[in-house]
């Protein structure tokens, strides 16, 4: 799996959901300016204090995964999954845009609520319904790098830039085709430039 493309639709989800809810920006905003302030450019070292950041990419993740149905695999030996048999060399293709967005896990499945992963530790307490970079011994070895490269440039883009939807429409989130799931319409919108950059 690409790291840098499935990193490049993750922050492009992100930012369109930011834009189509201004209340949640400006929320993002307000902790990068009590964490980091405005006198200095956010660091990976400010990461670990920014965890409503960290909700919002969780939260794009859950309902914009970028591998959507993960990578497939194969049954080493001969197994039952939910009641199914499952004979050994099948090819198994998990469905981890449906399992986040299904109900019977999830609260308001459809709405963007980075709040919903504010007291969970993820992975001992969400065990199998969130599952962005798979699970297991296949699981993605760089979800430590993306992490980091994800909440570092959306950080810096919200830290350096205002951001806002000019447009009467909210920002279409119909999915493209890829094996990394693309938005079907790509994300364009102005910016301004914030007093910060002028410093350095
Ligand atoms: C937001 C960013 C990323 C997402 C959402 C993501 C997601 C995934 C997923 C879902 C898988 C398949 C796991 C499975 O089938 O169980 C995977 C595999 C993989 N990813 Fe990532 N990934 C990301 C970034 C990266 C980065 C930055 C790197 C490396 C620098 C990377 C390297 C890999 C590799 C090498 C595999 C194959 C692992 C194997 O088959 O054993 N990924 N990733």
């Amino acid at each position: 799996m690409a790291g840098s493309d499935t990193s490049a639709v993750t922050l492009e989800w992100a930012m369109s959901n930011l834009l189509n809810h201004p209340c949640i920006l400006q929320k993002v905003r307000d902790e990068l300016d009590s964490q980091v302030g405005q006198q200095q450019l956010l660091e990976e070292s400010n990461l670990t204090k920014l965890s409503y950041l960290r909700n919002v990419i969780f939260e794009t993740l859950r309902l914009y995964p970028a591998a959507p149905l993960l990578i497939p695999h194969y049954s080493s030996s001969d197994c039952t999954i939910s009641g199914f048999d499952v004979p050994r060399n099948t090819m198994v293709i998990v469905n981890a845009w449906a399992i986040q967005r299904d109900p019977k896990f999830w609260e308001d499945p459809e709405i963007f609520k980075p709040e919903r992963f504010e007291s969970n530790n993820i992975s001992e307490t969400e065990g199998y319904k969130f599952m962005p970079f798979g699970v297991g011994r296949r699981a993605c070895p760089g979800i430590g790098l993306a992490e980091r490269v994800v909440a570092l440039t959306l950080g810096s883009l919200i830290q350096c830039f205002e951001w806002e939807n000019i447009s009467k429409e909210k920002v279409d989130m119909s999915e493209g085709k890829g094996l990394t799931m693309p938005k079907a319409v790509p994300l364009t919108m102005p910016y301004y430039g914030c007093p910060l950059l002028l410093i350095h």
